[in-house]
């Protein structure tokens, strides 16, 4: 359930927060380099364009596939033509972690996003600390402050919040808070309960302008050309790409 893993996720933030305290990570986050410009490598085209994630497992999926070398994985995903990557940063249910997200990093040009279930501002030095460019703010779990105040520090830092809905009343809040990259999750993370046309229903509420990103259960070139016919500019793919071969699904779902 999404409550679990936002407590675990907070809870392994705290445990790492006795170890490097906020200061630390505070100063490692403004130490580095700009980010990359995400709204740009993920902007409209005539092309729908992919963030390719790894992922290891999931709660509702169970074991995906081992990704002994993430950053080998990431660089396939760059070659088979991806506009981002995301990384699961969280370990409990997603066997991953920020040392993932900091091998990717080094190993790719393009942009990557921290997929992790951030609450506290820790989390966000945290990820631009280890070179995100993007963090994940999920509407579902967060109240409107605790998301606007999120969003300012992403931004602040020069990254960009992917901010993530299920609901015609989560996308609105997301909107409201001055959105720039909206995703539409087909999974609920409360029933993990599966929803393709969810996107769909909610896409003509997205004003342009705005980047529309549908997440989650595709697993065919023909589930592309679904979301791309509804209005994704963007199509955020996990368990396909790390159960296949990544830059040959990567090519047939670029070539919809
Ligand atoms: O593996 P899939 O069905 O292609 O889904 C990828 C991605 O959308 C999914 O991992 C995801 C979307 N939102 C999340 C929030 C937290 C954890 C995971 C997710």
């Amino acid at each position: 359930m999404l409550a679990d893993l936002m407590a675990g996720a907070a809870a392994d933030a705290v445990e790492r927060e006795r170890l490097k305290p906020l200061e630390q990570v505070r100063a490692e986050a403004l130490a580095r380099p700009a980010a990359i410009d995400a709204l740009a490598a993920l902007a409209p085209s005539d092309r729908v364009k992919i963030i390719a994630e790894v992922k290891r497992a999931s709660p509702s999926r169970g074991d995906l596939a081992e990704i002994r070398d993430p950053a080998q994985l990431a660089v396939s995903y760059e070659a088979g033509g991806a506009s981002t990557i995301s990384v699961l940063t969280e370990g409990r249910k997603f066997k991953g972690s920020l040392a993932d997200l900091e091998e990717v990093r080094r190993s790719v040009a393009l942009p990557v996003l921290r997929k992790d279930f951030i609450s506290s501002p820790y989390q966000v030095y945290e990820a631009r600390a280890a070179g995100a460019d993007l963090v994940l703010l999920i509407v579902a779990a967060l109240d409107d402050a605790e998301l606007a105040s999120l969003n300012a520090l992403i931004t602040e830092l020069g990254m960009t919040a992917l901010v993530e809905t299920h609901s015609e009343e989560e996308l609105h809040r997301a909107l409201a808070l001055g959105a720039q990259l909206v995703g539409v999750n087909a999974r609920n993370l409360s029933t993990f309960e599966l929803d393709r046309d969810l996107f769909g229903t909610l896409a003509p509420q997205i004003p342009a302008g705005v980047i529309r990103v549908a997440e989650s259960a595709v697993l065919s070139p023909a589930d592309v050309r679904h979301y791309r016919d509804a209005g994704a500019d963007v199509v955020l793919i996990g368990e396909a790409l790390v159960t296949g071969d990544p830059v040959a699904t990567l090519t047939e779902y670029l070539a919809v």
